[in-house]
């Protein structure tokens, strides 16, 4: 990358879809100049970022799932059986229809998530209690023909790091305490970007294809928009049905599994990219920082042991595993600095001959900008404390950011007043039509029903008057 293309400031994080997509380029995320709408390319800095997330993903799911892979072309015949799927991908699926100049017989569907890769598979796997619960996860790419505005990390036609889970019980009770599980996971998931998220769970008719429900993870974004980071479906047993997933119970019978899947994308580091960044470029929480403390040896005429002393700093900081990086390029320190904080490193650490002298160093935090002198002494320890520390405010501020954009509203007018800011909280009867009604009259949809409902509170429904007990999130979505 040429510096000088960088060296341009960011625009205000105030208009937020410019500074996102200078600060793709100037972060060093994302290329969006690959010739193919709704495809990008990592650059390596930001492809450390994405490994760094999915190996907390990593962590968490493999406690009790395997990781596995499966093709990535379905053939036709098996991707059209379950007919509430097709319905609800169908102006989305991309078809491979020759083998170089021969036409194929059957046409392969390039998946856009992989239920009728797999369960063809987990037919000939599921024989008997014995083999149940099955919890397989793959991260792959995935493919679905967007048609509305794609975005880098946010609506991509590659989905280039779909993470999606899929799961086979002998029950429905048990296929729905995985559904809640899976919601654990992506919340704690979360947690460890410092990005907070409100569970819900879907209007019915905003459901994923061939599901009995849907629970969804949502991010407040910048500029008050939702974005859906994780959902988690409760299959039932529709699709065991379509693909004939049977288990022999203790009476002999063959009967209907039960599954659900659930899945993140690149949504992730998008949420995480938005919600901690300022007007100097990235804030990386520590856990994803592919930099986590950046040594600059500040230099003189004279050389007078910095840059050892550096050296020596760096070695100490990497024996207890922080990822240090010393800049002793010769920009000059000011340069060094904005390259940096654009790339979101957590700590700086300036050293000078001064700084020798005193057996010290300047400190600067990212997130919050104060500068203050530290003594090497306990260099490590306090570093280890303050990445952590930094952790914990980065996810404090995004958590207070977004309790001060929910707003419980009285009416629709209400409504509509608050969600140019955030989200909505309307009590609603429960019934479709009324819910149709209030997304149709507010011009936003339903989000969902919030997983932890506020004990006790009722209301009445904006629509048909009746009492209602449950409020619903309502916003303006990506
Ligand atoms: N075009 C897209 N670009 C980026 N991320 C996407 C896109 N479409 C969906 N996602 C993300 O992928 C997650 C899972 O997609 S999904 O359609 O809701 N669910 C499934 O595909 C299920 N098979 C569970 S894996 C969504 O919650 C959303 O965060
Ligand atoms: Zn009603």
């Amino acid at each position: 990358m040429a510096e000088q293309e960088k060296e341009a400031a960011l625009p205000s994080k105030e208009n937020f879809s410019e500074w996102y997509n200078d600060l793709l380029l100037k972060g060093e995320i994302m290329d969006v100049r690959y010739p193919v709408k709704g495809l990008y390319v990592w650059f390596p800095f930001g492809f450390n970022i994405r490994r760094n997330v999915y190996d907390i993903m990593r962590k968490l799911l493999d406690k009790d799932h395997q990781e596995t892979m499966f093709p990535l072309l379905i053939p036709e015949n098996e991707f059209m059986k379950e007919a509430e799927h097709i319905k609800g991908f169908e102006d989305e699926v991309y078809w491979v229809t020759h083998g170089g100049t021969s036409p194929l017989d059957v046409k392969l569907a390039l998946r856009p998530t992989s239920e009728t890769a797999i369960y063809p598979m987990y037919k000939l796997w599921i024989r008997s209690h014995a083999d149940m619960p099955l919890k397989l996860y793959q991260i792959v790419n995935t493919f679905r023909y967007e048609t509305k505005h794609t975005r880098p990390l946010i609506r991509l036609r590659e989905i280039t790091s779909f993470k999606e889970a899929h799961t086979v019980h002998a029950t429905w009770d048990d296929a729905a305490s995985q559904v809640d599980e899976a919601i654990r996971i992506y919340t704690d998931f979360y947690r460890q970007l410092a990005v907070p998220v409100l569970a819900s769970t879907r209007p019915e008719w905003d459901k994923f294809p061939g599901a009995d429900y849907t629970i969804a993870t949502d991010a407040l974004m910048p500029d008050g928009k939702t974005l859906q980071v994780g959902t988690a479906h409760h299959l039932g047993d529709n699709f065991a049905k379509t693909f004939d997933i049977t288990y022999e119970d203790e009476e002999g019978e063959q009967v209907y599994a039960f599954q659900t899947c659930y899945g993140v994308s690149e949504r992730s580091i998008a949420a995480l990219i938005s919600i901690h960044g300022d007007d100097k470029g990235l804030v990386l929480p520590p856990a994803v920082a592919p930099v986590q403390v950046v040594i600059i040896p500040i230099i003189f005429k004279k050389p007078e042991g910095v840059l050892e002393a550096c050296e020596e700093l760096k070695e100490k900081l990497e024996a207890a595993g922080v990822r240090v990086k010393m800049d002793a390029s010769d920009s000059r320190p000011g340069a060094k600095y904005y390259k940096w904080e654009m790339r979101g490193v957590p700590v700086r650490l300036e050293l000078g001959p001064r700084d020798l002298k005193n057996n010290a160093a300047m400190l600067a935090r990212r997130d919050t900008g104060e500068k203050e002198q530290v003594s090497l002494d306990n260099i490590t320890d306090d570093v280890l404390s303050l990445l952590d520390n930094i952790h914990e405010s980065l996810y404090d501020k995004a958590m207070a950011s977004v309790n001060e954009r929910i707003f419980e509203c009285p009416d629709l007018d209400t409504v509509k007043e608050k969600l140019s800011q955030g989200i909505a909280k309307i009590f609603w009867c429960g019934n479709k039509e009324c819910g149709l009604k209030i997304e149709e009259d507010i011009g936003a949809g339903i989000l969902g029903i919030p997983t932890e409902q506020t004990e006790g509170c009722s209301g009445k429904c904006p629509v048909c008057g009746s009492d209602a007990d449950t409020q619903v999130y309502v916003a303006r979505t990506y």
